[in-house]
């Protein structure tokens, strides 16, 4: 076929999306008024999800999983737009891996606000301004973030949804001659993610000065001819700071881990996953006679992590399965007084 024979035929496709689109759209119009006077939750992470499973398992063409991913997940967030436009509040500034944590689950349409600090993530979702809240959970190389076990402890909000990103740093400066650099901005971790390559470039004796978030390292580094910033590559473009050296990070498999945060419970999807705090009593024994509960229903326990609340020690536990499978639900009963379930959602992936 020739160019032109081609791009007719690309053409008269699109024609047919546009109006199956259409038609889609129609459906969920009318799905969101259902939910609109019910009140019941416009996103359903389970429901997407079985959706994706069942179109890649029929796939046989040339797009990928991750391709349908893309594809999908964008039309999605644009059908939701459509029955409720609801908004975001994420871990700001723009530009931020919260905020691209949270536009891969809400597409590019959704209104995002970008707030300073994970408390005040969590109070816009607890006044109603935000739907949802998108907030950082663990970092492979860091750790839990602190403010949100605590927040999630606090508030009577659910995790609705995991969001992990693959966190690649850039060394970014508007200085020509980089021995002319005399400090540094980034975001606290982010110093110790670079560490070595800030030693192999002889950098590590300059001034480093630690910010709210890498986003706002490159802004100020674009204000300042002896500065530079680690900082992702998406916050160096917005802020017109050139790029020196991409992927920085010393560990090359950084990632972190982000929560979605709203109001409601997921129903179950078949392959989730369930986040809990909980407070035992101070006695020996008190953690094993816990987990081997979780060991008796063949329950796989995926993470559990010792904390400090309020000066008190607490677990930070997971679990492969949904609050509501039977089993599970049994064991929950049981500890009622020391759980804290705090969401039971489709598991995302398992490296973290
Ligand atoms: O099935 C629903 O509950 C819908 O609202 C429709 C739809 C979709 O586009 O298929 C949209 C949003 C939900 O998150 C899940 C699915």
């Amino acid at each position: 076929m020739t160019l032109d024979e081609l791009r007719e035929k690309i053409d008269r496709l699109d024609d047919t999306l546009l109006k199956l689109y259409n038609e889609r759209m129609e459906l969920v119009h009318q799905v969101g008024e259902l939910k609109n006077t019910t009140g019941a939750p416009i996103y359903r992470p389970e429901r997407e999800q079985a959706i994706l499973n069942r179109l890649k398992a029929q796939n046989d063409g040339k797009l990928t999983d991750e391709a349908i991913d893309a594809l999908f997940l964008e039309m999605f967030a644009v059908a939701r737009n459509l029955e409720l436009p609801e908004a975001v509040a994420f871990l700001g500034p723009e530009a931020s891996f919260t905020h691209q944590a949270a536009e891969s689950k809400f597409g590019a349409l959704s209104t995002y606000l970008p707030i300073s600090s994970i408390p005040g993530v969590f109070r816009e979702v607890a006044k109603g301004t935000a739907k949802f809240g998108v907030v950082p959970i663990e970092n492979s190389s860091n750790g839990i973030v602190t403010d949100t076990i605590n927040c999630l402890d606090e508030y009577d909000l659910k995790i609705i949804a995991e969001v992990v990103m693959d966190i690649h740093l850039c060394f970014a400066t508007i200085c020509e001659d980089i021995k002319k650099i005399t400090k540094i901005y980034s975001k606290d971790i982010a110093f110790g993610q670079c560490r070595k390559f800030l030693q192999d470039l002889g950098l590590d004796e300059i001034e480093q000065i630690p910010v709210e978030s890498t986003a706002k390292a490159a802004k100020l580094a674009a204000q300042d001819k002896h500065a530079a910033a680690l900082c992702p590559s998406i916050a160096a473009k917005m802020y017109n700071l050139p790029i020196l050296f991409e992927n920085v990070e010393d560990d090359m498999n950084n990632r972190t881990r982000f929560f979605v945060i709203s109001n409601f419970e997921n129903a179950p999807s078949g392959d989730d996953k369930t986040s809990m705090l909980v407070r035992l009593a101070n006695k020996p024994g008190a953690l094993v006679d816990f987990l081997n509960d979780f060991e008796k229903a063949k329950v796989n326990l995926t993470k559990i992590k010792s904390h400090i609340v309020g000066g008190q020690s607490v677990f930070f536990l997971e679990f492969n399965g949904h609050k509501d499978d039977k089993d599970i639900a049994e064991i929950l009963a049981k500890h009622k007084d020391e759980i804290k379930v705090l969401g039971s959602y489709v598991k995302e992936r398992d490296d973290i």
